[in-house]
Parts: C-alpha cells; sequence; structure tokens
C-alpha cells in the first residue's frame, strides 16, 4: 500500500550482496511505527524467528509469509530433510495462536521434502514468493466481497452519509503482505468513493491500532479516530457504529473467531446494540482440525513488560518506554481470546461473504466432529 505515495509490501525478498541469487528478506519494522519507518534485512533464520517473536512482523497472513521465507533461509544453510525439518520445528515455536505459521510451515516442508535436495533452495525461494502473491490476491478478493457489503450495510445504516467502522487491533495491510483482511473492504470503499471513518480501538497492550491501524489509515488518506479499547460499546449504545470488521488469526470451521484479546468483548457490545459484526478471513486462516475453539486454540500468552510498559514519543521528540505498573504488581497478558460463532453475524472470505453456519459449504469441507 502507500507511504508517502509510495507503494510498499510489508516484506520482500533482495539479494545479498554475497550472491546474486536471493538470499535475503527486507520487512518494515512494525515494532518502529509510528514514530520511525524503519526495514530490517533478515538473512538467517534465526533472525526471522526473532522477527516474529518480537513482533516486528505480526498478524496472521505476514506471519506465515515470513515463516516461508524463513523456510527459505533455512535452506540457505542446508536444504537435508532433516535441517528442514528441524528449521520447521523453531517456526512453529514462534508464537503459537495464528494458524498460518502451521499451515505455511507445512506447505513449504511439503513442497521441499518432494523436490532433490539440491533444487530445494531455489524452489523455498519461489514457493515464499508463490505464498505472497497468493495473499495480495485473496485480500484484494476479500476486498471486493467486502465493499458489496460495505455498499449494502450503508443503505440501511449509515448516518449523515458516512458509514462508521470500527476495528480492533490491525487487520490491515500491515498485517498482510498487502491490502490487509478486516481493512481490505474499508480501502475499497475508501478507493470508491464511499464516504466512510474508521474508530480505531488502541487495542491495549501493544497498541496495534494506535500505532499501526492509525498509522496506515492515514497514509493511505482513509478517515479515522482513535478510541480507547473500552470506548467502542458506549459509542455503539449511541448509534455511532454502523458495523464492526476485525481480522483473525485462527478460525474453527464451525466460524468461531480467535482474535486480539478484547474482540470478544466487541463482539458482545456489538450483540447487544445490534450492530453488525464481521470478521475477515483469507482461507490460510480457517483451522479445519478445530473441533472446540476454546478447548483446541492455544491462547499465546506474552511477557508482562508488554503490560508493565509503554514506548512513545517525548516532547523533545526522543523514543521513550516508560513504567506504568507499581513494583510488585502482578500482571496477566492473554494475547487473544475466541468470540463463539453466535456472536458473529458474517464471515468475509475470498469466496464471498457467509455466515459461520455456511462456512464449510462455501469451501466444500467435510464437517468437523
Ligand atoms: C489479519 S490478521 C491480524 C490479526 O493479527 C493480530 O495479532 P498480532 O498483532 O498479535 O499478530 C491481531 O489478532 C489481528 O486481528
Amino acid at each position: 500500500m502507500n507511504i508517502k505515495q509510495q507503494s510498499f509490501r510489508t516484506i520482500w525478498p533482495v539479494a545479498d550482496g554475497q550472491a546474486v541469487d536471493i538470499q535475503a528478506v527486507e520487512v518494515i519494522d512494525q515494532t518502529s511505527l509510528p514514530h520511525e519507518f524503519r526495514i530490517v534485512r533478515i538473512t538467517t533464520l534465526q533472525a526471522m524467528i526473532h522477527a516474529i517473536r518480537t513482533m516486528q512482523v505480526r498478524g496472521a497472513p505476514l506471519i506465515g509469509a515470513s515463516a516461508a521465507y524463513g523456510m527459505a533461509l533455512a535452506s540457505k544453510a542446508s536444504a537435508e530433510d532433516a535441517a528442514l525439518a528441524a528449521a520447521a520445528q523453531a517456526l512453529l515455536a514462534s508464537r503459537p495462536t495464528a494458524v498460518n505459521l502451521r499451515w505455511a510451515v507445512q506447505r513449504m516442508l511439503q513442497h521441499l521434502l518432494a523436490l532433490p535436495v539440491q533444487e530445494r533452495r531455489d524452489a523455498a525461494w519461489q514457493e515464499a514468493a508463490v505464498i505472497c502473491d497468493e495473499d495480495v490476491a485473496l485480500n484484494k478478493a476479500i476486498a471486493a466481497h467486502g465493499l458489496g457489503l460495505l455498499r449494502a450495510i450503508a443503505v440501511t445504516r449509515q448516518s449523515a452519509g458516512v458509514l462508521n467502522i470500527l476495528t480492533h487491533c490491525n487487520a490491515g495491510w500491515l498485517a498482510t503482505v498487502d491490502w490487509g483482511t478486516a481493512l481490505a473492504p474499508v480501502y475499497a470503499a475508501h478507493e470508491a468513493g464511499m464516504q466512510v471513518h474508521v474508530w480505531v480501538d488502541e487495542t491495549r497492550p501493544r497498541n496495534q491500532g494506535a500505532s499501526l491501524t492509525a498509522w496506515e489509515l492515514g497514509q493511505h488518506g482513509v478517515p479515522h479516530t482513535v478510541i480507547t479499547d473500552n470506548a467502542g460499546g458506549h459509542l455503539m449504545q449511541h448509534g455511532q457504529v454502523d458495523v464492526v470488521i476485525v481480522g483473525a488469526d485462527r478460525v474453527s470451521g464451525a466460524g468461531d473467531v480467535c482474535n486480539k484479546i478484547g474482540t470478544y468483548l466487541k463482539a458482545l457490545a456489538a450483540h447487544d446494540n445490534q450492530v453488525p459484526f464481521y470478521v475477515a478471513v483469507p482461507s490460510p486462516t480457517i483451522d479445519w482440525q478445530i473441533v472446540d475453539a476454546q478447548r483446541d486454540i492455544t491462547i499465546e500468552e506474552r511477557d508482562a513488560d508488554e503490560v508493565g510498559f509503554m514506548q512513545g514519543r517525548l516532547d523533545n521528540g526522543e523514543l521513550a518506554r516508560v513504567s506504568l505498573l507499581p513494583e510488585g504488581s502482578a500482571v496477566a497478558n492473554p494475547a487473544f481470546d475466541v468470540t463463539p460463532a453466535r456472536l458473529v453475524t458474517g464471515i468475509i472470505t475470498e469466496r464471498g461473504v457467509c455466515s459461520p453456519a455456511q462456512l464449510v459449504a462455501l469451501f466444500e469441507q467435510p464437517v468437523n466432529g
């Protein structure tokens, strides 16, 4: 998407200077936004695992794309079966909740192990690039289907000519290779000339909304207002939210949605106020193996310091990290929650918009359980 009128993806391959063919990856370092725009060059598997774990790259689809390039980086050292299997295990351990990581690693492993060892390195870089291009295509399809949905909602709900959309966390182009998932319909609506406005949940503790969603919407000229996580219910009670659209990290075939912590509370408020609640889901984010989402999905517990400290910019322009808590206070930091399908109005996929109950049929999957 656009950054100061220049088109960017979130991740791209580069020659690393030592070899003529592609041997490294560059990413936008999302831990530096919104105050600094930094590009990081990644040349090893361990550096890619660090980037995923520290959330320099984050968002389910982008985590998948990053893991795919992680396998390509691993193949530089060795493309033998055992080496690739070890790389896969190390990548899978980096973050447990977004199913795209498992999906991408399994796809890369299956693709490479079917080839002669000497062909695997080039094939790894090619397949990782295919995964990235597919992600962009999936998100563009979600944009198109979501645009139709927003037009339909605007006919019945928009007030004063503006469609007010609330989103939680960052499921924009920064969470994917490009275009985004939850924000893809928003960008499509904006570019189609619809009057849209986005309520941006700050999304404590990592503030993906305040630091990333607000930044990317601003770069693209989409009107938006940053709000505290606790304000969304109030806005819904006062008719100021026409639709909620969020992303996902793992969705069951029944339409239960695992997403950033706080999503469930937004879904409850939307349900209580008859506000449509939609989830934008590319098919690699669907885990058809899930039977009981509350039981079967591992909720990542992240470091206490994410809650106890905040990073920001001082009045003199310097970046600083400040402590928020009294000495000795315990911290709990679950990074995701599960919204039951009964609270989900619909799911926006690359194949169209459906109800949770229609998801299996839309993808012609065998019924689980
Ligand atoms: C389009 S996936 C975005 C999804 O990923 C985020 O999690 P994180 O920032 O921890 O990687 C969040 O759950 C978003 O909805």
